[in-house]
């Protein structure tokens, strides 16, 4: 077990990358796939699940954590990790882009922004300082830098002042951060979709130095065409040898996609919430478990995935137990979709390993063709 934060870069295909984060709560494969775990829960899933799924880091929210139950009352019991009973490597956002998305009566200002809780209404601030210290004790190993998060559509004046803004508050961040052995601290590149902000914004991290790169400020409904001709310059201005995480990424293809141009890491909410509205990923596509058609279907969702719903269950269960609104059902189709998204992850590492990453994507795209 290292004591340090390290990437090793194993095989490239192209642009695509596969490695190894080491960190001391474990390592990281890459591309990695990460769990979202928002509120110190994936939710309808236990840990071990998570773990079993195959997934190496899971991702927390400073902004929810800090609501509730706060950041001071985790770290007086011992940590996220503890708390949560999840003992390998956690990120955690910073609580930017949530406040956008999620907190009421927004005030933004050069030191930070305060806003009203989604929750109940109660006065609160953030600031690159403050989220550093949410950060640290919540005990993440992976601290994302505070970022300003503009509400869209933006014109090119808008996405530069805000993008100039988080880079001021990352060279906050890093102060505050400080030097924390075996925890790394992400630069988040901004810039919207326009080129020229998204290399005046990784040169401005570059300059301040991170353990890691991330590309914000997409998934935010761009749409997949706009996200990918950002993405075919946006991590080129980043560095080769650190992790590069693209944030709130996405559908499989997306997925695919992202890691075709260069991307390590990606978070999303897309397989657990889905798998809580009756939405199945499979590898010939989507399967929309409340539909009629399956309430006499004897077969499994995908006959070719090893997890429990696959293994032990018909498509006339899953419908059965979706439609009388059990618990079982978002259980077992969260855990379906957190599986494959991570076998998806597998087959693209060992693809990328073995330089045959083009003829992987040609099968991906095919199975889901037929349909
Ligand atoms: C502007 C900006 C930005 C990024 N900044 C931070 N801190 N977190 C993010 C989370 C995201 N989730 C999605 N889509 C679901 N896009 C995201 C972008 C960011």
């Amino acid at each position: 077990m290292t004591e340090r934060f390290s990437f090793e870069l194993k095989a490239t295909d192209g642009k695509a990358r596969t490695g190894v984060i080491n960190t001391p709560r474990g390592e990281i494969r890459t591309p990695a796939f990460m769990p979202v775990g928002t509120a110190a829960t994936v939710k309808a899933m236990m840990p071990e699940s998570v773990r079993a799924t195959g997934a190496d880091i899971l991702l927390g929210n400073t902004y929810h954590l800090m609501l509730r139950p706060t950041a001071e009352r985790i770290d007086r019991l011992g940590g996220l990790h503890k708390f949560m009973n999840w003992d390998r490597p956690i990120l955690t956002d910073s609580g930017g882009f949530q406040v956008m998305s999620l907190a009421g009566l927004r005030k933004l200002t050069e030191k930070g922004v305060t806003f009203k809780s989604h929750i109940d209404g109660s006065k609160h601030e953030l600031t690159p300082e403050r989220s550093m210290e949410i950060q640290k004790l919540l005990g993440s190993d992976i601290v994302m830098c505070f970022d300003e998060c503009p509400a869209l559509p933006a014109d090119r004046d808008r996405i530069a002042e805000s993008m100039r803004l988080s880079m001021r508050w990352a060279a906050r961040s890093k102060e505050a951060f400080g030097d924390r052995p075996g925890h790394a601290l992400f630069g988040i590149q901004q810039g919207g979709l326009e080129a020229d902000f998204r290399e005046e914004s990784a040169e401005a991290l570059k300059e301040i130095g991170f353990d890691g790169y991330a590309v914000g400020g997409l998934a935010v409904g761009e749409g997949q065409e706009a996200m990918f001709g950002c993405l075919d310059h946006a991590p080129d201005h980043l560095p080769k040898d650190k992790p590069r995480y693209l944030m709130g990424v996405g559908k499989p293809d997306d997925i695919v996609g992202a890691v075709a141009r260069g991307i390590d890491m990606m978070d999303c909410v897309l397989p657990s919430r889905s798998g809580r509205t009756g939405q199945v990923f499979t590898r010939r596509g989507v399967v929309n478990i409340k539909n009629a058609r399956h309430a006499d279907d004897p077969r499994p969702l995908d006959e070719a995935c090893s997890c429990p719903a696959c293994s032990n269950y018909s498509r006339a269960y899953l419908h059965h137990v979706y439609r009388s609104n059990e618990m079982i059902s978002g259980m077992l189709l969260t855990w379906h979709n957190l599986h494959y998204f991570q076998e998806i992850m597998q087959g693209m590492r060992d693809a990328i390993g073995a330089g045959t990453f083009e003829d992987w994507q040609a099968e991906f795209h095919a199975q889901r063709a037929q349909g």
